[in-house]
């Protein structure tokens, strides 16, 4: 085991969300990339299993690296300014009949945010679930209530037979690399709030220009 995977450890990744935000409430695209980053590191280490999830996930976060690293990087330092400009600059396929636009950054986005929702329900239930609750019915609870709405058919079975891959609740508090279950239960009360202050915010921002269903 080198130095950086004896380092690495889920509370590192979670906390990472809190460097997203600015005291004047802008999310950063740069720590918004470099956290999600860090939780396909985590989902990798999972399985196989789980490679079309972190493939989906990969390419999302290229799409965004691409926009960050091109000539119009500037307004791309954070979401706000993301859509700003996407906006007023017609970017987005805010009508759902074009789809002229399906590497905007504003649809990528959404669709990583989407998948925070699903982090933050996850991380609530396996934080106030009991010793013998199985991972994968957390899992998958957090799952119907947020992304399955917006997967196809096809989607939703591979997801549902990879939950059943998933490790017991207490092999899986483990394996965040944080201590005992107990002490991982408790840096999820502390990482949580800045997942969900950003789900929040984001939430918000795509509220006010219409943008929660592009498609
Ligand atoms: C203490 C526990 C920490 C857990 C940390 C887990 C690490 C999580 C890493 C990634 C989470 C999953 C992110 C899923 C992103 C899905 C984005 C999406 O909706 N993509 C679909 C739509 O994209 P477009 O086609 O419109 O471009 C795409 O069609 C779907 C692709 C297949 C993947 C969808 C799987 C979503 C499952 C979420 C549960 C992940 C289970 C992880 C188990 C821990």
């Amino acid at each position: 085991m080198d130095a950086s995977e004896r380092d690495f450890n889920l509370k590192v990744v979670l906390i990472s969300f809190k460097q997203c935000l600015t005291d004047e409430g802008e999310v950063l695209l740069d720590h918004y990339i470099d956290s999600w980053k860090g939780l396909v590191r985590f989902l990798n280490s999972l399985g196989a299993v789980f490679s079309f999830i972190s493939k989906d996930v990969v390419s999302k976060l290229q799409i965004m690296e691409r926009l960050r690293n091109s000539p119009q990087s500037e307004h791309y330092t954070s979401l706000q300014s993301m859509v700003a400009y996407e906006v007023s600059n017609k970017l987005v396929d805010i009508d759902h009949r074009s789809c002229r636009h399906p590497n905007s950054g504003c649809r990528t986005v959404l669709r990583l945010h989407r998948a925070l929702h699903w982090l933050q329900l996850f991380l609530e239930g396996l934080r106030t679930s009991s010793e013998n609750d199985r991972t994968s019915t957390l899992c998958s609870d957090a799952y119907n209530t947020t992304l399955a709405a917006y997967h196809s058919w096809i989607v939703r079975q591979a997801v549902t037979v990879a939950f059943c891959a998933l490790p017991s609740r207490k092999v899986f508090l483990e394996s965040m690399n944080v201590g005992s279950s107990e002490q991982a239960v408790e840096m999820l009360g502390e990482a949580l709030p800045f997942i969900e202050h950003v789900y929040d915010i984001s939430q918000k921002l795509y509220a006010e220009h219409s943008l929660l269903d592009l498609p």
